[in-house]
């Protein structure tokens, strides 16, 4: 029976009667609206500790004036039967008041705020949406203290803020083991996200687009092409001929740094992130990795060999409107693997 809690003492208290010896807790944040995608993070929380705990809260804070904050889907009920299916033991689902986050950033919402580096809010999703990311580091951190666990899930879906929030918590000391997750997508590889709700029939087919042209990328990838120029290429002629795909970014950039890439061969491994030189013959790690039957992937001939971890390497990253729906995917190109989970 998942338990389900709108305040933080209840929840403190809640926590506090879990068996402290052995106790290992997971936490899943989410806005809400669960689709296969949180499952899937719910999922592997669930294998890796014995207490799930799910948040639910559509945070005002990540928002920007003029973003979808009103309509974003909110499916408070049926969220809860998925979390009872799916093994969560608490449900964190604070009101703003509760949760001190009731305005957006740009609206003086007066809280404290977590500022991530420049350098990684100003690329990407940051451009056009400014503020989102101290808006998510600050409420993520809010959800770190609260439930205090020992694994947070996040999915690679949203690539820019897995990073931010792995390097948040490396240089906030926060206690927690980041875990992120393989994207999980339709059938026909459109990645799940709440926001496809949004889309009419036509633009949904369309959608289906932005994940082709990662894959014609991919392809070029898998015959040993890494230039950030042909890549970006490859992605930007296959939407040019989607009239209804307006594309915001395409861009090659580190995984974990952020930083642009000239070649997905520049995205060398930082030595000192554990992360990132687990070494090939790691059984979980290599279970992820799916061949690219490229001479690349030979980990022998290989400078990069040694990167196994799941969201190191390059990451291609798009941002796109399709009719008035802003959406994301990216992959990543990493000569041992792709972490992807295949469409179905
Ligand atoms: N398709 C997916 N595969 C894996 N993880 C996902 C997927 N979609 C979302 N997530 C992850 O679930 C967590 C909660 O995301 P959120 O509630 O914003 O859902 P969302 O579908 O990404 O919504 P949005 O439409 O706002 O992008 C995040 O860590 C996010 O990366
Ligand atoms: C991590 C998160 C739950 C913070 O509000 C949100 O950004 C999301 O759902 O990806
Ligand atoms: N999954 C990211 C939430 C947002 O776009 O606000």
């Amino acid at each position: 029976m998942s338990q389900f809690f709108t305040t933080i003492a209840s929840l403190r208290s809640f926590l506090k009667t879990c068996p402290n010896k052995d106790r290992r807790v997971g936490l899943v944040p989410t806005m809400g609206a669960l689709h296969r995608g949180h499952l899937s993070l719910i999922e592997r929380a669930r294998q890796e500790n014995n207490y799930v705990v799910v948040s639910i809260f559509v945070n005002p804070l990540q928002f920007g004036v003029g973003e979808d904050l009103d309509k974003y889907p909110r499916t408070l009920d049926r969220d809860q039967q998925l979390c009872q299916s799916a093994g969560v033991d608490a449900i964190f689902a604070p009101s703003a008041q509760e949760i001190g986050a009731q305005a957006q950033l740009a609206l003086r919402s007066g809280i404290t705020q977590v500022l991530p580096p420049p350098e990684m809010t100003g690329v990407l999703c940051g451009r056009s949406r400014q503020g989102h990311f101290a808006g998510v580091a600050t409420i993520v951190t809010k959800l770190l203290q609260i439930v205090q666990p020992d694994r947070a899930y996040f999915g690679q879906k949203d690539g820019q803020q897995l990073a931010i929030l792995r390097k948040m918590v490396k240089d906030l000391n926060i206690p927690v083991e980041v875990i992120g997750c393989p994207t999980v997508r339709e059938p026909d590889g459109l990645a799940l996200s709440s926001r496809n709700q949004y889309l009419d029939t036509p633009q949904r087919e369309m959608a289906t687009a932005l994940y082709q042209a990662l894959r014609q990328a991919a392809a070029l990838f898998q015959q040993g092409i890494g230039d950030r120029d042909r890549l970006v290429a490859v992605v930007r002629n296959f939407l040019a001929t989607r009239p209804l795909i307006a594309v915001e970014y395409v861009e090659l950039v580190d995984a974990l740094s952020l930083q642009p890439l000239d070649s997905v061969f520049d995205a060398l491994p930082d030595a000192s992130d554990p992360n990132c030189t687990a070494q090939a013959s790691n059984p979980e790690a290599s279970s992820n990795a799916s061949s690219l039957n490229s001479p690349l992937s030979n980990p022998l001939s290989n400078p990069l060999s040694n990167i196994v971890h799941e969201d190191c390497g390059a990451m291609l990253a798009i941002a796109a409107r399709v009719g008035t729906t802003r959406l994301i995917d990216n992959i990543l190109l990493n000569p041992l693997f792709l972490s992807e989970s295949k469409p179905e």
